[in-house]
């Protein structure tokens, strides 16, 4: 005899069943978030930290998305997991974002911070990437979501971030992580700016500043870099004068660089007397694939 076709009632037996564990695993989740926020002030000594660890969390998103499996779509799952790490995350203290966002039209930035930091986290729009970031530096926002820079910008916002200062604002992660949501107007691409010691993901990107002379040429630079097994790509080349007289590149690096790796000490000294000054800007997590996500390529020209 044929088993029985469950009912509609048998099935949402089981789905309240199932929204009972997780619930009770969500408590539990935030009950041991609340312990580890406890233990970041206790190092903190005190002080007004942001706790926002976002090396971490792309590592338990990439996880996430590996052991995968059923028919739930691995971008929803990304985007209700950063729904989940952020209210953790206010959970561990207060954490804002400041938004470049210039006008109403122009809400990409603010569209990827949702997707990212969640609907409940308070989100502040700026006018400019210099106001966004002026947030963090006065201490009214945690982190700024700011435009990935061009050479074309007129505003290079990253010039502000040329200090030694190891609790000054670093880059610490690249928007969108995940999948995209539904934006409004042209896609765009974002950094995140805050006062968070990078750390390694296993799998970066870093973000040197570099002052030259006038007449160093990009070949030259690229050269000094690969001498280094560091393959430069230019992402804003030879901005200047920049205070001291020379020219500002902002060039991206694969892999984690710290401030002391002792391949940016052999660059300077490769690069000789036509070089000023090196400055590690930070680093982010590569953004998870459209493959690893299990998106189907886009047709050319199509969206
Ligand atoms: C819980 C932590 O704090 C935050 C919340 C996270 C989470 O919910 O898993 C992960 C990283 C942090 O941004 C942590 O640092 O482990």
């Amino acid at each position: 005899m044929a088993e029985a076709q469950p009912t509609l009632d048998d099935l949402r037996r089981q789905i309240d069943e199932i929204d009972i564990t997780l619930q009770e695993l969500i408590v539990r989740r935030a009950e041991v978030v609340t312990q580890v926020g406890a233990l970041k002030n206790s190092l903190s000594g005190g002080a007004r930290a942001v706790h926002m660890r976002p090396a971490r969390e792309a590592i338990i998103l990439r996880k996430l998305v590996e052991r995968h499996r059923g028919p739930l779509s691995k971008a929803t799952l990304v985007r209700m997991w950063c729904e989940l790490m952020s209210a953790s995350l206010r959970l561990e203290g207060s954490f804002s974002v400041a938004v470049c966002m210039p006008s109403a039209a122009e809400a990409g930035y603010w569209d990827l911070a949702r997707d990212y930091f969640g609907s409940m986290t308070h989100l502040v729009p700026r006018e400019s990437a210099r106001q966004a970031l002026g947030a963090v530096f006065d201490g009214e926002a945690s982190v700024a979501v700011l435009p990935m820079p061009q050479s074309t910008d007129g505003d290079h916002w990253w010039r502000l971030l040329l200090s030694r200062d190891a609790k000054a604002p670093r880059i610490v992660a690249r928007l969108p992580f995940g999948a995209r949501g539904s934006e409004r107007g042209a896609p765009v691409e974002a950094l995140v700016v805050g006062p968070i010691v990078p750390e390694a993901s296993g799998l970066d990107r870093s973000l040197i500043a570099v002052e030259t002379a006038a007449e160093l040429s990009r070949s030259a630079l690229a050269a000094a870099f690969k001498a280094e097994a560091l393959e430069p790509s230019f992402r804003v080349f030879g901005v200047g004068p920049a205070e001291t007289g020379g020219y500002l590149h902002l060039i991206e690096v694969p892999g984690f660089l710290s401030p002391d790796d002792n391949r940016l000490t052999r660059l300077a000294r490769g690069l000789g007397p036509a070089l000023q000054q090196v400055w590690t800007l930070g680093c982010y997590a590569e953004p998870l694939t459209d493959a690893e996500l299990g998106i189907a390529a886009k047709p050319k020209g199509g969206r």
